[in-house]
């Protein structure tokens, strides 16, 4: 079975062959694809299933052509749908646009750049709701404050007990806290002083929700560590407004502070610090856990061959690649410049070893494109598995050591740590 969650695109064209390439190399991406040339499959098969995206060329099909085909198109599919064109001068583009094309991309396709344009179109329209932790001891109260921000689309928990707030802080992981501030057990501006010691949780934005109105009380609590004062019983739409306000802002801090630029996946510190937590969980509750280092092979000379921008591009594909196949897209990081991280939770070394094997097949066969062509890159990668007692940076040395040994034999290979 693939290790692919797999997402549908569909190709239409005179001559269906002009994308079999990109569409092989797609699959690779966790993409399915399906190619068509006359408009009645293509629409039977819009009834039956509707992709993620489309890509029309601008000659349409061998039986209609694209401004004659989109009017019926439309009216069944309501997602991105690619013109590939050879170049358009602006009266074209608008007839294409009014016709509903809602992207133009250049031909011959450029397989990077297009997973590029789909992962943005997925991230603008598929934004995950935001995850508010509530806490109150007043159960009247924090009912109907979830039940706004829920019917707003969020996801709400909610707890009474302010002193229990740092394990749902660390496994809910929300994308913003509202804390009452006058309970029982302490106030909001002493549990938001607590929680502002541990760094983890510095990007989680603290809003108190009170009845208190008195400004100088107000900026006390602000000084505690919170980030935002909003009064309970204010108007629905205000509430929701404000707190998405706050957590989407908080949110791109958060994207920014822990992602790599290039590759979005987490960066050096981000990806320890998940390892580490792992490493802690799978002591405690005994359950294996496997790290892989994964390194590029003779990258310098990808580099010096055909030049830094195109060694971005081998970097970000096999990001990409090893973001699509991870069960948890936080298991994977970018440890510096060419070297990837795995956190392999739940499995042996063995089972570890075998599906770090299965990306080094497939990243080995995807084609790398530069100006003249095509190449191959590889990579070779060192796995370890976690023993008792045994530290992240002691489990990050023994792969690091593994990587070093596959290296050494030949690279394009996994090496086996010895610390069994
Ligand atoms: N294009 C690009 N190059 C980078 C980036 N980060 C690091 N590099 C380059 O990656 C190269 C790594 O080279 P080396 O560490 O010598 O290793 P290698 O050539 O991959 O050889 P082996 O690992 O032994 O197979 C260096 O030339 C760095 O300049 C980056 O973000 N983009």
């Amino acid at each position: 079975m693939s290790i692919f969650t797999k997402r549908l695109i569909y190709f239409v064209a005179p001559n269906i062959e002009q994308f079999a390439e990109i569409g092989r190399q797609l699959h690779f991406f966790g993409f399915e694809y399906k190619a068509f040339n006359r408009n009645s499959a293509l629409l039977a098969a819009m009834h039956s299933e509707k992709p993620c995206a489309m890509v029309i060329d601008e000659t349409g099909m061998s039986d209609i052509s694209t401004l004659e085909c989109l009017p019926l198109l439309k009216k069944l599919y309501a997602g991105p749908l690619f013109l590939a064109n050879f170049g358009l001068g602006v009266d074209a583009q608008l007839a294409f646009l009014r016709a509903g094309i809602t992207d133009f991309i250049a031909q011959p396709l450029n397989l990077q750049a297009f997973i590029d344009r789909i992962d943005l179109i997925d991230e603008q329209d598929n934004p995950s709701p935001f995850k508010v932790l509530l806490v109150d001891d007043s159960d009247t109260a924090a009912k109907w404050t979830a039940s706004v921000l829920s019917g707003a689309g969020m996801v709400v928990k909610h707890i009474d007990n302010p002193l229990t707030v740092m394990p749902y802080l660390a496994n809910f992981k929300p994308d913003i806290l509202l804390l009452d501030v006058y309970m029982p057990e302490c106030t909001g501006d002493e549990i938001a002083k607590v929680i502002r010691q541990t760094p983890q949780f510095d990007s989680i934005p603290i809003v108190f929700l009170s009845t208190e109105t008195h400004r100088g009380r107000q900026l006390m609590a602000r000084s505690m560590g919170g980030d935002d004062f909003l009064v309970k019983n204010m108007e629905p739409d205000e509430l929701i407004a404000a707190v998405t306000i706050t957590a989407e802002r908080y949110r791109r801090i958060r994207r920014w502070m822990t992602r790599d630029s290039l590759t979005g996946l987490l960066n050096h510190t981000h990806v320890i610090e998940a390892l580490s937590r792992e490493v802690t969980r799978a002591h405690k509750e005994s359950r294996p856990l496997s790290y892989a280092m994964v390194d590029i092979d003779f990258f310098k000379r990808i580099n010096d061959q055909y030049g830094h921008s195109v060694g971005d591009r081998v970097i970000k594909s096999l990001s990409r690649l090893l973001k699509q196949s991870m069960p948890n897209p936080d298991a994977v990081g970018r440890y510096g410049g060419e070297e990837f991280a795995l956190i392999w939770s739940d499995h042996t070394l063995i089972r570890a070893a075998q599906r770090t094997d299965e990306l080094r097949v497939l990243f080995q066969d995807l084609a790398q494109s530069n100006a003249d062509g095509h190449f191959n890159a590889s990579f070779s990668a060192g796995v370890a598995q976690l023993k008792d007692g045994m530290t992240a940076q002691q489990l990050i040395d023994a792969a690091d050591q593994a990587l070093y040994q596959a290296k050494a034999a030949g690279r394009n290979q996994i090496g086996l740590s010895s610390n069994r």
